[in-house]
C-alpha cells in the first residue's frame, strides 16, 4: 500500500513510528496531499444525476425550470431557493430553502450541505424595477453573480446565468441583433447582464469555469407572473383581453421586440446544459422565437378574441424598449448547439388564452 491510499490514522502511525529512513519534508508533503484530498471521490454528473440549486427561483422562470429540471433528474436532485416564502405547492413539491443571493456564507454551506453540482443564477432585479431602485439592483445583480460565481469557480460547479436582449442599446445593431457586436445598454438591468456575461467568460478563460449563458427575449407564460421587465405587457395582455376585452399598452403600437414563449426558454435551458462543453464556441448565446409589435399581437389576438380592444399610453418602458433589439439573430445557437423553438405567434396566443380562459370564466 503507498502513503496517499492509507487511512488518515494509518498515515499518522506510519508518520510517527518512522518506519523508514525519509526526510521530513517530504513525508510531510505527502501527508499533506493526503489528508487535504477529498474522502468522497465526486462521480461525473453522466455517472450520476447532477444536485442542482436554482437561486431566485420563485419567479416567472424558476417554477417552470424546477419542474422539468425534477423531471429530468429527479425531484430531491434540484433544489428551489428565493428570499421569498414558498406557497403551500412549491413547498410540497420539492426541497426548497431560503437563499438570499447576498448572503455568500449562507450559500457556501447550501452548496456544501446539498452536495451540488450545478448552479441556476436566476436572482435578479428586471429592467423597469431596476430603475427604480438603482442601488438594490446593483447589489442583487452584480454582488449576487460575484458571491455564484466565486463558489461555482471554488467548488467546480456548472453555472448557468441567463441574460438578456437587455443587454444590448441603442448603439447595438437592433434589427436583426447578432451576437458580438457593440453593448452599450441604458438600464442598470442591462449594464448589470453585460458585466455577468463579461465576468462569466473571464472565468471561464481564466479559470475554466463551466459557465452558460443565453440572452433571453420576453418571456411569456401563463402559470407565473412576469417580475417587472418592459416586455411584461406581453402576458398582461393576455389576461386583460380575457377578463374585459381590453388593454391600455405602456408602448407604442409599433414597438418591435424579440419574445419566446416560456416551454421553448425552458427547452433552451434543459438543452444547453446538457451541450458538451467543447461544442460551446460562445460564452454567450443568443436565443429567441419570433418578434411582434403590440398591434401584432393584439391583432393575433382578435383571431380569437374579434372584440378585443387595445390603446396605448407609452411610459418611461418605451424609453427602453426603443434602445433594445427589434429582432435577435440566434443563428449561431441554432448552427452550434442545435437551438430550434416550437412555438410561432399563433401557436403562443392559441396557448396562452387557452390557458387562461378557465380563470375568467370561472370568474364570470
Ligand atoms: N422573464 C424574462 O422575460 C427574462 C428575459 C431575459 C432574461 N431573464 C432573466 O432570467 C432570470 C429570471 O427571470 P424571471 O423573469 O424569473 O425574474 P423574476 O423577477 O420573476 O424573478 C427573480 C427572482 O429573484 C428573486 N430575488 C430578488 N432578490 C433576491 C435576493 N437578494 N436573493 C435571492 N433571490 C432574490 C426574487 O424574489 C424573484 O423571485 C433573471 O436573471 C432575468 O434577468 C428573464
Ligand atoms: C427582456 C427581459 O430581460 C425582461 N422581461 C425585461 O423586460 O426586463
Amino acid at each position: 500500500m503507498n502513503i496517499l491510499q492509507m487511512q488518515r490514522p494509518t498515515i499518522l502511525k506510519f508518520f510517527s513510528q518512522s518506519y523508514f529512513n525519509r526526510s521530513l519534508s517530504s513525508l510531510s508533503n505527502k501527508l499533506q496531499a493526503a489528508t487535504t484530498k477529498p474522502n468522497v471521490v465526486r462521480t461525473s454528473p453522466h455517472e450520476e444525476n447532477p444536485r442542482i440549486l436554482i437561486t431566485g427561483s420563485l419567479g416567472q422562470l424558476g417554477t417552470g425550470l424546477a419542474k422539468a429540471l425534477r423531471q429530468k433528474y429527479g425531484l430531491d436532485n434540484v433544489i428551489m431557493s428565493d428570499i421569498l416564502k414558498p406557497t403551500k405547492d412549491i413547498f410540497e413539491s420539492g426541497p426548497y430553502v431560503y437563499a438570499d443571493i447576498l448572503d455568500f456564507k449562507n450559500l457556501q454551506e447550501l452548496i456544501v450541505s446539498h452536495r451540488i453540482d450545478w448552479v441556476i443564477h436566476f436572482s435578479a432585479l428586471l429592467s423597469a424595477v431596476g430603475e427604480f431602485n438603482i442601488p438594490l439592483a446593483m447589489r442583487v445583480n452584480i454582488e449576487g453573480l460575484h458571491n455564484v460565481l466565486e463558489l461555482s469557480k471554488q467548488y467546480k460547479l456548472k453555472l448557468f446565468v441567463p441574460s438578456t436582449i437587455g443587454a444590448f442599446g441603442p448603439t447595438s445593431p437592433r434589427n436583426p441583433t447578432p451576437d458580438l457586436t457593440i453593448q452599450r445598454p441604458q438600464t442598470i438591468y442591462g449594464v448589470s447582464k453585460v458585466h455577468a456575461e463579461l465576468m462569466g467568460e473571464y472565468y471561464r478563460h481564466k479559470f475554466g469555469l463551466d459557465f452558460r449563458c443565453l440572452r433571453f427575449p420576453g418571456i411569456i407564460s401563463s402559470d407565473t407572473n412576469p417580475g417587472g421587465g418592459t416586455t411584461d405587457y406581453a402576458v398582461e395582455i393576455f389576461h386583460e383581453a380575457l377578463r374585459v376585452g381590453h388593454y391600455k399598452c405602456y408602448l407604442r403600437p409599433d414597438t418591435r421586440l424579440p419574445m419566446m414563449y416560456i416551454e421553448d426558454c425552458l427547452k433552451s435551458i434543459l438543452k444547453i446544459l446538457e451541450v458538451p462543453n467543447e461544442q460551446l464556441k460562445l460564452g454567450t448565446y443568443n436565443v429567441t422565437a419570433m418578434s411582434f409589435t403590440p398591434e401584432e399581437l393584439a391583432e393575433a389576438i382578435r383571431k380569437h378574441i374579434p372584440n378585443f380592444e387595445i390603446e396605448y399610453e407609452p411610459d418611461s418602458r418605451q424609453t427602453i424598449a426603443d434602445t433594445w433589439p427589434m429582432v435577435f439573430d440566434d443563428s449561431n445557437a441554432r448552427n452550434h448547439w442545435g437551438w430550434s423553438h416550437d412555438n410561432n405567434l399563433d401557436d403562443l396566443v392559441s396557448i396562452m388564452l387557452n390557458a387562461l380562459q378557465p380563470i375568467y370564466a370561472k370568474n364570470e
